[in-house]
């Protein structure tokens, strides 16, 4: 047990990536809560999730809040600290990619992307640097970035330096809060099969032109997200901090 009786949040816990994360850091002893927007659906998704966790032996707990709200990393925190009494990793997972071409960009999507992605984490992650400062004896903060920080996409002009800003984030934060021993890190996936892109993905021919692209010949699953974050969560990482971990099957080294 690589946790055991840490605290943990995991943003955007309800499903996909987040949910898979949350699972394993609970197998590995963690308490775990997790957030997710604030709608009739996602609640049910994260009832269902904190109940899976639960079953686990650990604690849980889960709150509903959408990211773009300022006020939202507060009220996680407040969440965590009610439920487990202290935070030791926070690791920001919630996004959203609705692809959508350049030229036509509607100006809301452009802003509710960057909203969800950058600006509800970085209001997020300075709430539980906050909360580790005050408990005095450091922390982990992860947040999941993506390989599209490294390189473009055509449908993902609004998304891209979202994911770009992320990675920035962690880079600037683990020299904010390094001499508070708070160790801040980035996690890159890959193409993983997720509702983020299912129906991208629904396309045979991008299916088998992203999978052709991965060395390793598939797509990732969320699961495959799980074991490097409770790495990066976990003291095998201790000397670890503003590093940037790609999980990508070895898409983003494949030119040709
Ligand atoms: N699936 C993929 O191929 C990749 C995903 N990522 C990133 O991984 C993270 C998780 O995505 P997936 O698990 O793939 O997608 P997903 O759609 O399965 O999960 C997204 C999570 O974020 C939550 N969320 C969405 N909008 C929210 C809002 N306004 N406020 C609070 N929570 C909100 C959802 O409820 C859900 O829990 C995202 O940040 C995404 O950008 C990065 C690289 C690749
Ligand atoms: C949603 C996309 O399929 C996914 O998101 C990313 O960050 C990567 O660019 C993947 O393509």
């Amino acid at each position: 047990m690589l946790l055991k009786d840490r605290n943990v949040f995991v943003t955007g816990g309800s499903k996909g990536i987040g949910r898979a994360i949350a699972l394993k850091c609970a197998e590995h002893g963690a308490n775990v809560a997790i957030s997710a927007e604030d709608t009739a659906e996602s609640r049910e998704a994260l009832a269902a999730t904190a109940d899976e966790i639960a079953a686990l032996g650990v604690r849980s707990t889960w709150v509903a809040a959408s990211a773009e709200d300022p006020e939202t990393g507060e009220r996680l925190v407040e969440a965590a600290v009610s439920a487990f009494g202290r935070l030791d990793t926070f690791i920001n997972n919630a996004g959203i990619c609705p692809f959508h071409s350049f030229l036509d960009m509607p100006r809301e999507t452009y802003l509710k992307t960057v909203d969800v992605n950058l600006n509800g984490a970085y209001f997020a992650v300075q709430a539980a640097a906050n909360q580790m400062v005050k408990q005095g004896d450091g922390g982990a903060i992860i947040a999941v970035s993506s390989i599209s920080a490294l390189v473009g996409g055509g449908m993902q002009t609004h998304y891209t330096p979202t994911k770009a800003g992320v990675l920035s984030l962690m880079q600037s934060t683990a020299i904010a809060l390094g001499p508070h021993g708070i160790r801040c890190n980035a996690l890159l996936p890959g193409t993983i099969e997720t509702d983020i892109n299912r129906d991208d993905l629904a396309d045979p021919d991008k299916r088998a032109y992203m999978e052709g692209r991965t060395p390793l010949g598939r797509l990732g699953t969320p699961d495959d997200l799980a074991g490097p974050a409770v790495f990066l969560a976990s003291d095998l990482a201790q000397y670890v901090t503003g590093a940037a971990l790609l999980v990508d099957g070895g898409l983003f080294a494949n030119l040709q």
